[in-house]
């Protein structure tokens, strides 16, 4: 078979915002687009065996959007703590001028008065060693504060550059004036929000996923989130996205060598279905992470959970129990909560935000039909409902249909008030199958206390269970924790799909599909460098950061 020569394809390619309805543009006006360089194939016949060891064309390095060599860029600081009196003050100094910062407004104590204003004298102190320093102002020499020092000398430090960390006491006034003397030393300005991080990621110590974990795991509310956090920030999301991307480029790569050998002359045949079954395979384990139940995400943002039912059966007593406050008015009026109340709560360890709804009944007031209208969205929209009936009304059948409905199996239901029932037995609630259809139910009373630890208990284990944090092994842990994640494995999965589609009489057009679906990975850790991306991620973190 004969296949077109290859020469004009790297400057042929679609626009990614289009993908179901190919664009073909031209990267000679368009620059930047995409970067290929040669195949570079042995001269003798391949095999399948040789096929692994090819080089495609899109490279597995991380592409660096640098612009600026180290040396030339400005050297930054900021208060890497937050501001407001306590013991120790942060600031972080990183860039080529730490040397010149270190000489002038450092001082040993007990030592030498150094010749301020000169870095050629400065002896740097060793690295990664804490040393007792006085902090003195630049121009006067004047003791601004008696703290500590360390210095990290480049390339072993978080950016990479040399960093200068100045542990003072924290204070306005001294942290004030450590800044003011930072900005009159030449080559030093005042850091963007992100910026140390940034510079960590422009040098490659970190990338995307890295750096979103770190983001969260300094956000991190709940033990949950922080082991989420902790596990993308350590590298171990990057490594499977890594190898997802590294897989499409070795079907890229026999691919390719069918463009460039054509099957059948110099190598074997079955390349294009060999490719096809590998992709067929990275397809379904794409789509197995995209229904993941949005898990990670769920997770890393708060489960969202709404508590809804009829007037008075206790639901803003049951929210007040769980925030262990007063935080929502309760009063024996039907009708008393009128907005949706919305708490993020740690439960067991689970980051939870818990909202009250207003009870749902028929009403001619105003203000309370639009507040149902809110309960019921608050209910369509959680990733957890729970039910709260009072059990004397559940006994004696006086439960509104509009509410049954609204019970699904998923739906967690507390029966409350059992004080109010005469017998303290738990009562049978079969003869409503409605009620019967929720897998998880309990009956207590929220005023006495009676049963509440054990709904608690069982309440912790069944969002444990529904979002699978006990789950042991590297495969349960959910790859995407953000919706940018999704985002790039959804257009992924769809070059992958118009791949699928596609004969080897068009094997070119299969190849810049996925191109575009190693491309597309390559987006979650910023192997692709896309400044958009970029600048949404790093806008999320503070300043010092
Ligand atoms: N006897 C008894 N009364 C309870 C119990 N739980 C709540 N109550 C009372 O029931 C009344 C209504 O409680 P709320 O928490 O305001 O009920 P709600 O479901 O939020 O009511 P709305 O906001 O009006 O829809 C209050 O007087 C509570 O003290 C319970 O377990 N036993
Ligand atoms: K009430
Ligand atoms: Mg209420």
């Amino acid at each position: 078979m004969k296949f077109p020569a290859r020469h004009w394809s790297p400057n042929l390619i679609r626009t990614p915002a289009f993908p179901k309805h190919a664009r073909l543009i031209n990267t000679a006006t368009s620059p930047g687009r995409l970067a290929t360089r040669p195949v570079t194939l042995p001269s003798s016949s391949l095999s399948h065996s040789k096929i692994s060891t090819l080089k495609p064309t899109i490279s597995l390095r991380r592409a660096l959007p640098l612009t600026l060599s180290p040396s030339q860029r400005q050297t930054i600081y900021a208060l890497a703590t937050p501001p407001g009196k306590a013991g120790v003050a942060v600031i972080r100094v990183s860039g080529p001028a730490v040397p010149d910062v270190y000489a002038r407004i450092v001082r040993k104590v007990g030592g030498r008065m150094k010749d301020l204003g000169s870095s050629e004298t400065a002896n740097l102190p060793k690295p990664r060693v804490m040393e007792r320093a006085e902090i003195v102002d630049p121009d006067t020499g004047e003791v601004l504060d008696d703290g500590l020092i360390v210095y990290f000398a480049a390339p072993k430090s978080f950016t990479t550059e040399h960093v200068l960390e100045l542990h003072a006491h924290s204070g306005r006034a001294i942290i004030s004036s450590i800044l003011h003397s930072l900005s009159r030393i030449t080559g030093c300005r005042p850091a963007e929000p992100g910026e140390f991080t940034r510079r960590a990621f422009e040098s490659g110590r970190l990338d995307l996923t890295q750096v979103e974990g770190l983001k969260d795991l300094i956000d991190a509310e709940t033990s949950v989130q922080r082991k989420l956090a902790l596990r993308a920030a350590g590298g171990a999301i990057r490594k499977k996205y890594d190898d997802l991307r590294e897989r499409i480029i070795y079907c890229l790569a026999m691919v390719e060598a069918i463009i460039d050998f054509g099957e059948g002359e110099e190598i074997e045949d079955g390349v294009w279905e060999k490719a096809q079954e590998k992709v067929s395979e990275l397809q379904s384990e794409i789509t197995g992470h995209l229904h993941d139940g949005r898990r990670g995400e769920i997770l890393r943002n708060g489960i969202r959970l709404a508590i809804f039912g009829p007037p008075n059966a206790g639901k803003s007593s049951l929210l007040n129990f769980l925030a262990q406050r007063e935080a929502a008015i309760v009063t024996p009026l039907p009708g008393t909560t009128r907005d949706v109340l919305e708490i993020s709560l740690d439960i067991g360890g689970m980051p939870v935000i818990v909202a009250d709804t207003a009870g749902l009944r028929k009403t001619s007031d105003l203000v309370e039909s639009i507040g149902i209208e809110r309960a019921r969205a608050a209910v369509a929209s959680a990733d957890v409902s729970l039910c709260v009936l009072s059990l004397p009304d559940v006994l004696s059948g006086s439960v509104p249909s509009s509410i049954k409905e609204l019970i699904t199996p998923d739906t967690l239901l507390l029966l409350n008030k059992t004080d109010l029932v005469d017998d303290k037995q738990p009562k049978s609630t079969n003869h409503s199958s409605a009620l019967s259809t929720s897998e998880h139910q309990w009956q207590a009373s929220v005023n006495t206390g009676t049963g509440m630890k054990h709904f608690l208990d069982d309440f912790v284990q069944v969002l444990r269970d529904r979002f699978d944090i006990d789950g042991n092994g590297e495969d349960r842990e959910p790859l995407i924790t953000q919706a940018r994640h999704r985002i790039h494995l959804e257009n992924a999965l769809q070059y992958l799909d118009a791949f699928m589609m596609m004969g080897p009489e068009n094997v070119v057009f299969a190849a810049e599909e996925l191109r575009y679906a190693a491309q597309e990975v390559g987006k979650v850790s910023g192997a692709i460098g896309v400044e958009d991306i970029l600048d949404t991620v790093f806008k999320e973190f503070c300043i010092g950061k």
